[in-house]
């Protein structure tokens, strides 16, 4: 379990508009949380998924949050797109486990929904307990985790 004050950066489409709004709110009243950074859309905005994954995947990428939240219809774009950014690792989540295991076994820093999939309720359960987690470099998962970093890092 974790201690540290995250700085998390949200972003959705037009399709997880909704749910963005409502865990961007839990997020900024949870005491785990130093910062929400929303990267949009507004209301009514019609910006392609892959658009807001890969700018805030860049984010991450960059140090500028820790990790981040992004929902679309079904999560599944906003993770491949977010995937695209090297040095990020991001999945769709939907059950406790999974998102357990995507940071104590995968070093996810992106976490994504799917608006249209999981109830509102189970996604803000859900992005509550990522929270808690936080994935530690002497598990040796880690190794694992370095083969992708070390394909990513290879001279083509
Ligand atoms: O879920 C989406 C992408 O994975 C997105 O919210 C909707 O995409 P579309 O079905 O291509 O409109």
């Amino acid at each position: 379990m974790s201690s540290r004050q995250w700085r998390i950066a949200v972003g959705a489409d037009e399709a997880g508009f909704q749910y963005k709004e409502a865990i961007a709110r839990d997020l900024a009243e949870d005491s785990r949380v130093g910062s929400v950074v929303d990267f949009g859309v507004a209301e009514g905005e019609t910006t392609p998924y892959a658009s807001v994954g890969l700018t805030v995947a860049e984010a991450v990428a960059r140090g500028e949050v820790d990790r981040a939240i992004l929902i679309c219809g079904t999560g599944i774009g906003m993770a491949i797109s977010a995937n695209k950014v090297p040095g990020v690792r991001a999945t769709t989540v939907s059950d406790s486990y999974s998102c357990e295991r995507s940071v104590l076994s995968n070093d996810c820093q992106i976490i994504s929904f799917g608006q249209r999939v999981v109830g509102l309720e189970l996604a803000r359960r859900l992005a509550s307990e990522w929270l808690g987690y936080e994935f530690d470099p002497a598990s040796p998962s880690n190794s694992k985790v370095s083969v992708i970093s070390a394909y990513e890092r290879r001279t083509p």
